[in-house]
């Protein structure tokens, strides 16, 4: 069993996977983006760190996700992104030969990654995201353009409209799971319907 959580900055996608992977009995694969030395510079100017930024998180992605591949899954996986996240972000802030010379890395790498069994989309609305990452306090974050996340979960809303794969749609923000308490217990087991849905196990 491989599920992946994914959603626009802030949505909850790492708390939802340690939660799943706890109550599933499975393994969290969790992305350390405080290992991407591009990123803090990103934030102060896109346009001039995005290539080296995205070429860095396909590349340690790819490498995370390649390991579900070469050995057995015992008790399963619940990863807090999608592969297809980083050609999301890829598409807002590349252009012309970067952009070209970027997809055409991101097409050979994904051919090779196994789809999750199943996918969480997890959204929320703009205001509840900057409120998220606001409490969160990752320093590089501070100055977060909400046109920027507006724009995100647009190219979300597009990527997840025409998504091949099993997919659970969840308005995170009517579902608190970050705190002990029943919203954890049906998150869980919404999840666990769907995949019964789909015809696998937890
Ligand atoms: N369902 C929820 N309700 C309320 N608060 C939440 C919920 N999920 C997560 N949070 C809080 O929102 C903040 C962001 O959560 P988290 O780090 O899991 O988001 P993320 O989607 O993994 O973010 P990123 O895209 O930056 O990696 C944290 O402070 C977390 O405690
Ligand atoms: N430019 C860029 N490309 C990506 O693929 C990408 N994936 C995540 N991020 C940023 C969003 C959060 O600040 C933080 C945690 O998600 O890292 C990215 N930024």
């Amino acid at each position: 069993m491989y599920i992946a959580i994914e959603g626009p900055i802030g949505a909850g996608k790492t708390t939802l996977a340690r939660l799943l992977a706890e109550r599933l009995g499975a393994e969290p694969l969790l992305e350390v983006v405080e290992e991407n030395p591009f990123l803090p510079l990103f934030y102060q100017d896109r346009k001039r760190y995005a290539f080296k930024t995205q070429v860095f998180f396909l590349l340690s992605r790819y490498r995370q996700l390649s390991r579900l591949r070469e050995r057995p899954l015992f008790g399963g996986v619940v990863a807090d992104y999608l592969f297809d996240k980083d050609a999301i972000f890829a598409s807002l802030n590349l252009e012309g030969p970067e952009w070209d010379l970027y997809l055409d890395l991101y097409r050979e790498l994904s051919l090779k990654l196994p789809p999750p069994d199943l996918t969480v989309y997890l959204r929320a609305p703009v205001p509840v995201l900057l409120e998220r990452i606001r409490k969160r306090g990752r320093p590089f974050e501070e100055g977060m353009d909400p046109a920027y996340l507006e724009a995100l979960s647009e190219a979300y809303e597009r990527h997840f409209a025409r998504y091949a794969h099993p997919l659970l749609v969840l308005e995170a923000d009517q579902l608190d799971y970050s705190q002990p308490g029943p919203d954890q217990d049906r998150v869980v087991a919404l999840v666990k319907t769907q995949l019964a849905q789909d015809g696998r196990t937890a």
